[in-house]
């Protein structure tokens, strides 16, 4: 069982720390930001919102939220550039794991994270990888004083996929599907979140849900009937996946449901 979250000082709650990765307009995290310690996503508070995108509507959802959520970038051709030939896509993703694990995340989500993850960022979030040391000038790493930001356990990283289990698998999921559907050749669409695994939209699902489509209706009556099914599923999911790694005390989680 991982530590409480009750403070022993003075018996107060921490908040469960959660830590979103984002490309655009963010209404995934929008839905987690309106949910924060409420009964939905009980003591829980967004810690930080990483965009791989400047314009990413959703780093301004963070920074217009009450209170402000820190904000970061990292876009991954401006890193090569500006590391040419000297660092890969590997190394970005692990200076993006750097960065959210900065934040001291009790769970990470990607809320329409438009970037495949490499092996070596989820083995670090497990704690099965360390970090390289940060090159700074003189020494190296752990000599110069850096923390060491290994996780003491395995954070989780879920994903909001607008497609069900198997099902059109990677970006515009939302097209594809509703346009193999209007073809007939598929008779049902969903929306889900899953474990992340490296094999894109294949980790374990952790809620799943068909959404209701018509033959003939408009895509965007579709999928704002889509949208508005993921904006209630990433957070319950949200919730399971921190209930897991840092649980309510029972009394707490009892008053809750008050
Ligand atoms: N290793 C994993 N990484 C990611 C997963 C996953 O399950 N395993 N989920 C995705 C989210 N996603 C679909 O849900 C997804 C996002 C982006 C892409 C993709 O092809 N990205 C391209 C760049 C596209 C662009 O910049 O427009 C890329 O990364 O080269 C596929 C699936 C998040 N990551
Ligand atoms: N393969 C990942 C993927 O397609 N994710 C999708 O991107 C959208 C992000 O919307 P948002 O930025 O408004 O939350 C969401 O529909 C999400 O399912």
């Amino acid at each position: 069982m991982s530590p409480t979250v009750i403070n022993s000082s003075d018996g107060s709650i921490r908040p469960r720390r959660l830590v979103v990765l984002i490309s655009g307009s963010g209404t995934n995290l929008q839905a987690l930001i309106d949910a924060q310690n409420t009964p939905a996503l009980p003591h829980t508070s967004i810690v930080l919102v990483l965009s791989n995108r400047k314009a990413a509507h959703g780093l301004t959802r963070a920074s217009s939220a009450n209170p402000p959520i820190p904000t970061a970038y990292l876009g991954l051709q401006p890193y090569l550039r500006q590391n040419a030939g000297k660092k890969t896509r590997e190394d970005y993703d692990l200076e993006i794991a750097r960065i959210v694990l900065g934040a001291r995340p009790d769970a990470i989500v990607l809320a329409g994270w438009m970037h495949i993850v490499s092996e070596a960022f989820l083995e670090v979030l497990q704690g099965a990888r360390a970090l390289p040391p940060r090159e700074r000038e003189g020494k190296e790493g752990q000599e110069n004083g850096e923390e060491d930001l290994t996780p003491l356990h395995p954070i989780p990283v879920i994903n909001i996929h607008p497609a069900l289990p198997g099902q059109f698998d990677g970006a515009n999921a939302i097209q594809r599907g509703y346009d193999a559907f209007q073809r007939g050749e598929v008779d049902k669409l969903g929306v889900m979140v899953h474990r992340v695994v490296a094999e894109v939209d294949r980790g374990e699902p952790l809620i799943v849900r068909e959404v209701p489509i018509e033959r003939g209706e408009p895509i965007e009556t579709y999928e704002q009937r889509l949208h508005e099914v993921e904006w209630e599923i990433i957070v319950q999911a949200t919730t399971r996946v921190l209930d897991e790694v840092k649980p309510l005390p029972q009394e707490v989680v009892e008053k809750n449901i008050e």
